[in-house]
């Protein structure tokens, strides 16, 4: 076993405390605390696993503190306890007594002497006595979504998605036509949908520090990606439009099907993350127009509109760990209105005898068949093509598509 250098254990342990309180009762995502409340940011990666083993294993790791301890501790302590205990038992490469000295040593710097022996105490207790580890889902899924889930799936097709999310998934990326991956990096072609080329590798930093990814020869992605960007058809299509572009991924996939001479506008509400499509595009050297705006904002007529919504991110469990534990009924309520009105905006942008795609990478039927029913319901002009959806597994994530087209009849709004 690795023994860690005890400054750098020390800073990943107190980000990895600095990060649980920014995500505090799930108002944030694990990537967006990752991206803004390290102090340490060039240990973002060893910080990150660590609390993607947390969220993965948090129903044990949160059941293991109040078992280990004698009263509830307060949120401070429960978060170094759950970063350290997640250590201890779901991280091989650590040695649990240098990872529980680490821990007492940072509750003994914060000044309180009682808390530190606290946490001594219960440490010293964990390291002694290991508990058995068990995957059941009700032992691993959170409790809103192992309730909605057990109603929807056989007990083994639970059993395959909780071994989906306790399984970190594969490095995988999407190769331009024409790139062989060289051998070093080790790479397996990996299916996925239409005319794309997918491919699994075990050594990230090399693909990471490549030429290829430098020109953008190759996006890292998951194959489950290619369900929206493989469903409309191509040929008469000349105009194309991205109403949640941001950072690009669908739009360089539609950009290898797409015939010579059709355009294509990237539009998204965030500023900060329509730099990383401008990046993206740059790299790839497409000149398509990338605006900042909100759906309803747009103007102008499209053969093809793609509406790739926010959405819960139940498929991408794998991940996003901490999205499951966001999942609940107040937010499904919020992003299923959120849907709707972009889903609507995006319609509008539609031309007559063109078409419509609504993605999200939610399982969840609210976000998914019921907004293209609802939708349907309300736009009489719209017929559905085609529509699918795949479940996490640990091949590949989850996605949700459904294409639409516009009656060539119909009035231009
Ligand atoms: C699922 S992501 C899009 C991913 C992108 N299509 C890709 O493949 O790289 C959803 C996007 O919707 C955008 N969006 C547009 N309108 C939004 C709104 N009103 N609220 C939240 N997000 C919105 C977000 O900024 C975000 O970039």
């Amino acid at each position: 076993m690795r023994k860690v250098n005890s400054d750098t254990a020390t800073h990943v342990l107190a980000d990895a405390c600095r990060v649980l309180a920014s995500v505090g009762a799930g108002e944030r995502s694990l990537d967006d605390a990752l991206d803004s409340a390290l102090d340490y940011p060039e240990l973002r990666r060893t910080t990150g696993s660590l609390l993607f083993f947390y969220f993965r294993r948090k129903r044990f790791v949160d059941k293991w503190i109040d078992t280990l301890a004698c009263r509830p501790p307060r949120p401070r302590l429960r978060r170094l306890l759950a970063a350290v205990l997640t250590q201890i038992r779901f991280q091989s490469g650590i040695v649990p007594e240098s990872a529980a000295n680490v821990a007492v040593e940072l509750a003994k710097s914060a000044g309180n002497a009682n808390e530190a022996k606290f946490v001594n105490a219960v440490l010293r207790r964990a390291v002694r006595e290991l508990p058995p580890v068990d995957d059941a889902p009700e032992e691993v899924l959170p409790p809103a979504v192992l309730k909605r889930w057990r109603g929807r799936y056989s007990p083994e097709e639970l059993a395959a998605m909780c071994r989906a999310f306790l399984s970190p998934a594969p490095f995988t990326f999407r190769a331009e036509r024409g790139f062989e991956p060289p051998p070093e990096w080790e790479g397996t072609a990996v299916p996925c949908r239409g005319p794309f080329r997918f491919f699994e590798s075990p050594k990230p930093g090399l693909v990471l520090d490549s030429e290829a990814m430098r020109e953008g020869r190759i996006y890292i992605q998951d194959p489950a990606t290619t369900l929206a960007a493989s469903l409309p058809g191509m040929e008469p299509v000349r105009r194309i439009l991205d109403v949640c572009a941001a950072p690009g991924g669908k739009s360089l996939l539609l950009s290898e099907r797409m015939k010579a001479g059709t355009s294509l506008v990237a539009a998204d509400r965030s500023a900060r993350r329509q730099e990383q499509t401008k990046e993206n595009f740059r790299r790839r050297g497409l000149d398509f127009a990338v605006i900042t705006a909100e759906p309803r904002e747009l103007a102008g007529e499209f053969d093809l509109v793609l509406a790739d919504v926010p959405c819960s991110n139940t498929g991408v469990f794998r991940r996003r760990p901490d999205a499951l534990w966001r999942f609940g009924a107040a937010e499904l309520r919020k992003i299923t209105v959120l849907q709707h009105s972009i889903l609507d905006a995006a319609a509008a942008r539609v031309a007559p005898g063109g078409q419509l795609v609504y993605s999200t990478c939610s399982i969840e039927p609210e976000e998914n068949e019921q907004q293209a029913e609802r939708f349907l319901a309300e736009h009489p002009d719209f017929t559905r093509m085609a529509s699918e959806q795949l479940l996490p597994s640990v091949e590949s994530d989850g996605a949700y598509a459904c294409l639409l087209r516009r009656s060539a009849q119909s009035m231009p709004t």
